[in-house]
């Protein structure tokens, strides 16, 4: 379990992380989201002892992070992937890694094969790719087979292939019960890995909820509606306080009225019913509508040229 109470940063005027209070639990995949500078490399930083907080607490299993006994066995992290000496192999990474942290050879071995670079575990890293680099630096969070996880923007720049294989990884940390804490400002990712949600913006906690709350309180709730009179329904919806726009097939799109009030005034009406189902905005367009406000740097509109 990681523990953030009143958790702040500034680093001279700026408030890189403001007051984040939060609680990261097992057994789930919790996803760490925000545009770019909200924050979330810094409260990651804070969490493993790198950044020493301005004000406010972090712990890992109720402890800080740097009196921990053994942090390897208890938090592995991915931060920078880059941060590895390019002219040892693999393995021997690895190998300093476990001896320096008091853990047996055999995990170096055991992480190698977990992440697919027992072929290439001899090589010099300084001619991995982006994916390998990724990879080492997971198999480096693994080595002392941690309960807690946390990775930050672990998909970065991988190839399709390389961020199922990273999501699959995350989902199944998760189901043997460990604590998975993963930053992305990909919202799209986030939907099919994450259970829990931590979205912050300009260093403030904007929501702390499943992603299904999330979508629920984010996104207005649109019904498609096909029915034998389109128009004629349109102006009963309107009259009963709702909005109708046309979609391109014919049918109607209605928000701010319930299925159930839908369902029973075409019934009224005599206009019958073909479909009525509801759309789901995806998490990408609640997260954009949420976090319109703290992103740091907006493009302009692109203008017509005339
Ligand atoms: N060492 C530093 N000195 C000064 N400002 C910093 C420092 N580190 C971070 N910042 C600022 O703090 C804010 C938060 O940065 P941070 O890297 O934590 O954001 P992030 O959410 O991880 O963004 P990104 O997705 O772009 O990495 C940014 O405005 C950044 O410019």
């Amino acid at each position: 379990m990681i523990e953030a109470v009143g958790l702040t940063k500034r680093y001279g005027d700026r408030v890189a992380v403001d007051r984040l209070s939060f609680t990261v639990r097992p057994g789930q995949v919790t996803g760490f989201l925000g545009p770019n500078g909200a924050g979330k490399s810094t409260t990651m930083r804070m969490i493993v002892g790198l950044d020493t907080p301005t004000a406010g607490r972090v712990t890992v299993n109720g402890r800080p992070f740097a009196a921990l006994d053994n942090p390897m066995r208890e938090l592995g992290a991915l931060l920078d992937a880059k941060a590895i000496h390019g002219g040892r192999s693999a393995y021997h990474h690895l190998l300093c890694l476990a001896q320096s942290n008091n853990l047996p050879k055999r995990r170096v071995d055991e992480v190698l094969e977990k992440v697919g670079l027992t072929q290439v575990a001899r090589k010099r890293s300084k001619g991995f790719s982006l994916g390998m680099g990724q990879r080492l630096g997971i198999a480096a969070a693994l080595l002392g087979d941690p309960r807690i996880l946390m990775f930050d923007e672990p998909v970065n720049g991988l190839d399709p292939e390389g961020i199922l294989w990273i999501r699959n990884l995350m989902k199944a940390l998760a189901a043997e019960g460990r604590t998975v804490l993963v930053s992305s400002h990909l919202m799209s990712e986030m939907e099919h890995t994450a259970d829990h949600l931590l979205v912050i913006g300009r260093g403030r906690m904007i929501a702390d909820c499943t992603v299904r709350e999330f979508i629920e309180r984010n996104s207005a709730l649109a019904l498609r509606v096909r029915s034998s009179s389109p128009s004629e329904l349109a102006a009963v919806v309107a009259r009963a306080g709702g909005k109708t726009a046309p979609a391109s097939d014919g049918a109607l799109l209605v928000t701010e009225l319930p299925a159930e009030r839908i369902g029973d005034l075409a019934f009224e009406h005599g206009i019958r019913l073909y479909e009525l189902s509801p759309l789901q905005a995806s998490l990408e367009q609640a997260f954009m509508e949420l976090t319109r406000d703290s992103v740091e740097y907006q493009a302009a509109p692109l203008r017509e040229s005339s």
